[in-house]
């Protein structure tokens, strides 16, 4: 029996909150997985302030759906910069929401205690379906931290199935560098185990924005020019974090960066690009059994320093350690192809989520669906 394959859109705002991520993809939720188009909606400025302010406001918050403050007007306004990016998709490359048959939308982590069962995404399904005239499936992360599991990594079933549908040989390992860092291995009969792995570029992105007021470190050049502080290393890659076995996810405020006098600029950088690589490094060591190869997403990638010292460290591991393209995948868009493929297998009941990636109880699906009432374009303020 042939199985249905479903039109999907995905919608990321990660940890960086660097702006939007949308892919489409067409997929039967298990392993037929067609990518389409993508593309990438910074947020400007202003926007990414209010975000950060958004973390402040959320980090006593108990409530998960609480919204003191301005996170109720936040929430909004993110909800419809996510509808406006649809628009604007679907235009590009003329389609019609009829032709979608269901949106992913992971919102903005605001807060993530795995420890006390919490989780926060701003994200506003209804009103997303609303705008969008589309079903969106959305809080993907909450029913697997009802079953005991830590909340995230969530993508890993998506890398899983991106490897089988390109045929690759396994075991094989993905590493998201995006602000917080992720490993998923895929082992030989298709066994997944997977975790946060450290600081990605988020201690990096915030040292050169205090320094320099630039969002990040472009292509690694200012850490280039810089040399590694052993100490200053040594502080984070010292964390309880890599050596417990409980802990599979991070906040984005568990690791904070230096303070401004700590080190200057470049070298800062470049110790906080060793710490991204390192980490990865030193968290595979809980992987089953010493990866070969790493196939690296995500915007860190994109930083030749952490990918040199990746390179150099993953080599006298006997591993080696390529882009997402040169496996024929899309560093850029696989979080946004993840959450297209997660809201199909919403829609299908089908697992998100496994002991082995979350550390739930046993294999959960999640996310909730909401149906247009009535469409209609609506903008943020
Ligand atoms: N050209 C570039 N050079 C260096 N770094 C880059 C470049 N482009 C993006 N980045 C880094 O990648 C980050 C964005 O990566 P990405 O979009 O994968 O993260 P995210 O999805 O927000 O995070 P997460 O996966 O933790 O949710 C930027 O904040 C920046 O640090
Ligand atoms: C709580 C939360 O939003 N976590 C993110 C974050 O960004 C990377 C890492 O930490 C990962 O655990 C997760 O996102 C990815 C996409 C995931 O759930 O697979």
């Amino acid at each position: 029996m042939t199985k249905t394959i479903r039109t999907a859109i995905g919608l990321m705002s990660g940890t960086s909150m660097d702006g939007i991520d949308i892919a489409l993809l067409r997929t039967d939720g298990e392993n037929v997985v067609e990518r389409g188009p993508s593309m990438g909606i910074a947020y400007e400025q202003s926007f990414r302030d209010r975000l950060k302010q958004a973390l402040v406001a959320a980090r006593d918050l108990t409530d998960r759906t609480a919204r003191p403050g301005d996170l109720g007007a936040v929430e909004r306004n993110l909800t419809l910069r996510h509808a406006v990016a649809v628009s604007d998709f679907l235009y590009r490359h003329d389609l019609s929401p009829g032709e979608i048959d269901v949106i992913g939308f992971h919102g903005q982590t605001v807060l993530h205690r795995p420890d006390e069962a919490l989780t926060v995404q701003l994200g506003d399904g209804a009103l997303l379906a609303q705008a969008t005239g589309i079903p969106v499936v959305y809080d993907m992360r909450a029913n697997d931290m009802v079953h005991g599991g830590q909340g995230a990594p969530l993508i890993p079933v998506y890398h899983a199935a991106l490897s089988a549908s390109a045929g690759q040989a396994l075991p094989t390992v993905f590493v998201n560098i995006g602000g917080i860092s992720n490993l998923t291995f895929i082992g030989r009969n298709g066994e997944i185990v997977a975790y946060d792995s450290g600081p990605g570029n988020t201690l990096i992105d915030q040292w050169v924005e205090m320094h320099t007021g630039a969002a990040y470190d472009q292509g690694g050049e200012i850490a280039s020019t810089g040399k590694v502080l052993p100490s200053l290393a040594d502080r984070y890659l010292g964390s309880s974090f890599f050596s417990s076995n409980q802990r599979r996810s991070l906040d984005r405020n568990d690791f904070l960066p230096p303070q401004k006098g700590e080190a200057g600029l470049a070298d800062g950088a470049r110790t906080l690009a060793h710490v991204t690589a390192a980490a990865i490094l030193k968290s595979a060591k809980h992987l089953p059994e010493p990866p070969a190869l790493y196939i690296v997403c995500g915007g860190g990638r994109l930083n030749r320093v952490i990918m040199q010292d990746l390179l150099d460290l993953a080599r006298v591991q006997n591993a080696t350690v390529i882009a997402a393209e040169e496996a024929g995948f899309d560093g850029d868009a696989m979080e946004a192809e993840a959450w297209a493929y997660l809201a199909v297998r919403s829609l299908l009941n089908r697992p998100l989520t496994f002991p082995g990636t979350t550390g739930v109880a046993a294999a959960v699906t999640g996310g909730m669906l909401c149906m247009p009432e009535k469409s209609g374009l609506l903008r943020p303020d």
